[in-house]
């Protein structure tokens, strides 16, 4: 009897998870028809796979993120099946994926007027909607133009100097009298206080790079904001930090009002455009933090994996070596260099970009097209996302010959048009690529002419969270040059 109920039950249980799977399944297919035959209209969309509704192909995406190979796992097989431009979705948006230098001109030269950036709301929300990267149109080409102004040619004349100052200050406080250093966390704490205090000309206070660097770290981070999670901690820091900043900004208004002088920085002309009405408090505020977001992990990884190349290919590193040697042969004790010296380390500039096209510290960038757009017989519908990618030809032998080569001599020539992008292309090229160089250039140059060094990890990983970075940090055996 007790046998025959539980048998009636596991029965009843059965039907009714039978059930319960078919609604489940027949919703489901009701929802991925509706949401396929959404874009039936559109005939001529690329060929790609859209996955599953709302997550489409986003856990195979970030798969391949973490293991960093976003090229070799993602973006390849679908090139290999589908073209060079295939679609996809992400993160809940149908996004066409364009590779190639022809796809990479029309899509980022044809900014503001077929598509404009998109970031993820993560990224928006803890840089601030008046940052640089959000503006379209006449407010970014004013703060554009205000970024840019301090990095021409006079601005650079001028940074060189402070640079190295903050170069040797450096190596004095955190290489002087040790054997072992990790390059790539060092390499950040060098990069943020050539941004705060030589491109910004703001002073470095105790604890403002832990706060700045609580904020990074949930720039990529889901927007859960939930105590506990990465993007919660990340809106506290920001708060924070929106603190310090608003009073640097106060200050320096009172300052510039009282003493009628303007020093030059960045930071005293966005506050000098504040105070004519040319931008907002805000808008000064979000596009310092956007700054020092730019600049950071890009240019610390940079460095890294320059280190990391000569240390594996000494050829490449005695002929830059002798690069700086002529330099410094030509300076007298203690001299600093100049911008023309920095125009000499070509040799150098090349090995960063080689490192650059092989290890790009940001993989691509998202776009939104604000119109349907017709490329090469295919139509891209108005609010889809493009994502143009770095790989797509930095690692194709269409491009660059021997692609998985490490060689910093095929710069000797020019490269195609689009074809090199780390620091993207169009009206949103980098703003702060000529400082990147900078920093790299004097760096390398002080420690290459000061230290013997050699790599404790030949084979370091780089792994992705979601920005590249060495695994270990980039660990460095180190003896000053005698
Ligand atoms: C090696 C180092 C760097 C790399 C690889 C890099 C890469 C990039 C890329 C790819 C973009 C374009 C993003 C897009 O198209 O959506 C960009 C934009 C930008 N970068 Fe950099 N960056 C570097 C260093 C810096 C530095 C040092 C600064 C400033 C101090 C900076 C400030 C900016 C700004 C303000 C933008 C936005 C430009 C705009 O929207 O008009 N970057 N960067």
């Amino acid at each position: 009897m007790y046998i025959s109920m539980v048998l009636d039950m596991n029965f009843a249980l059965s039907v009714l998870s039978i059930c319960i799977a078919s609604i489940g399944f027949a919703l489901f297919m009701k929802l991925y028809l509706k949401y396929t035959s959404k874009f039936e209209t559109y005939k001529s969309i690329p060929e790609g796979k859209m996955g599953l509704p709302w997550i489409g192909e986003t856990i195979d995406f970030y798969k391949a993120q973490k293991n960093n190979k976003i090229f070799e796992e993602f973006v390849h097989p679908r090139i290999a099946k589908h073209g060079k431009i295939f679609k996809t979705k992400l993160m809940g948006s149908p996004t066409i994926v364009v590779n190639g230098a022809e796809a990479n001109k029309f899509f980022m030269s044809n900014e503001f007027k077929l598509v404009i950036s998109s970031w993820p709301s993560s990224s928006v929300q803890l840089m601030g909607k008046d940052s640089i990267m959000e503006k379209q149109g006449e407010a970014h080409r004013f703060l554009r133009g205000l970024i840019t102004s301090t990095l021409n040619i006079s601005g650079q004349e001028i940074l060189v100097p402070k640079i190295c100052d903050t170069v040797q200050c450096h190596l004095e406080k955190y290489w002087k009298g040790q054997e072992n250093i990790r390059i790539y966390p060092l390499a950040k704490k060098l990069t943020f206080t050539i941004v705060f205090e030589c491109l910004l000309g703001l002073e470095v206070h105790n604890g403002i790079l832990c706060v700045f660097k609580k904020v990074l770290e949930g720039v990529f981070a889901p927007p859960i904001n939930v105590p506990g999670s990465k993007f919660y901690r990340a809106k506290s820091a920001r708060k924070e930090l929106n603190r310090l900043i608003v009073s640097a900004v106060r200050e320096k208004k009172r300052e510039l009002e009282e003493e009628e002088k303007e020093s030059g920085t960045l930071f005293s002309r966005l506050v000098l455009a504040m105070i004519n009405g040319e931008i907002t408090e805000d808008e000064v505020v979000d596009n310092v933090i956007l700054l020092v977001f730019g600049a950071h992990d890009t240019t610390s990884f940079v460095i890294a994996m320059m280190f990391h190349m000569l240390g594996r290919y000494p050829d490449c590193y005695s002929r830059l070596l002798q690069e700086h040697n002529q330099i410094r042969s030509k300076k007298k004790p203690g001299e600093r260099l100049s911008y023309e010296d920095t125009k000499k380390m070509s040799y150098t500039w090349q090995v960063a970009r080689e490192s650059m096209r092989m290890f790009p510290p940001i993989f691509g960038s998202f776009r939104k097209a604000v119109v349907d757009i017709e490329y090469e017989g295919f139509t891209i519908p108005q609010g889809w996302k493009v994502l143009w990618t770095t790989y797509g030809t930095h690692l194709n032998e269409e491009y660059f010959e021997d692609p998985e080569t490490f060689n910093p001599s095929r710069f000797d020539k020019p490269v195609q048009s689009y074809s090199f992008i780390p620091f993207g292309g169009g009206p949103r090229l980098c703003a702060g690529y000529q400082l990147a160089r900078l920093n790299i250039l004097t760096l390398v140059h002080y420690v290459v002419t000061q230290y013997e060094w050699s790599l404790i990890y030949p084979d370091e990983n780089v792994v992705m969270d979601p920005l590249p970075f060495p695994s270990q940090g980039m660990p460095i055996r180190i003896s000053p040059k005698v």
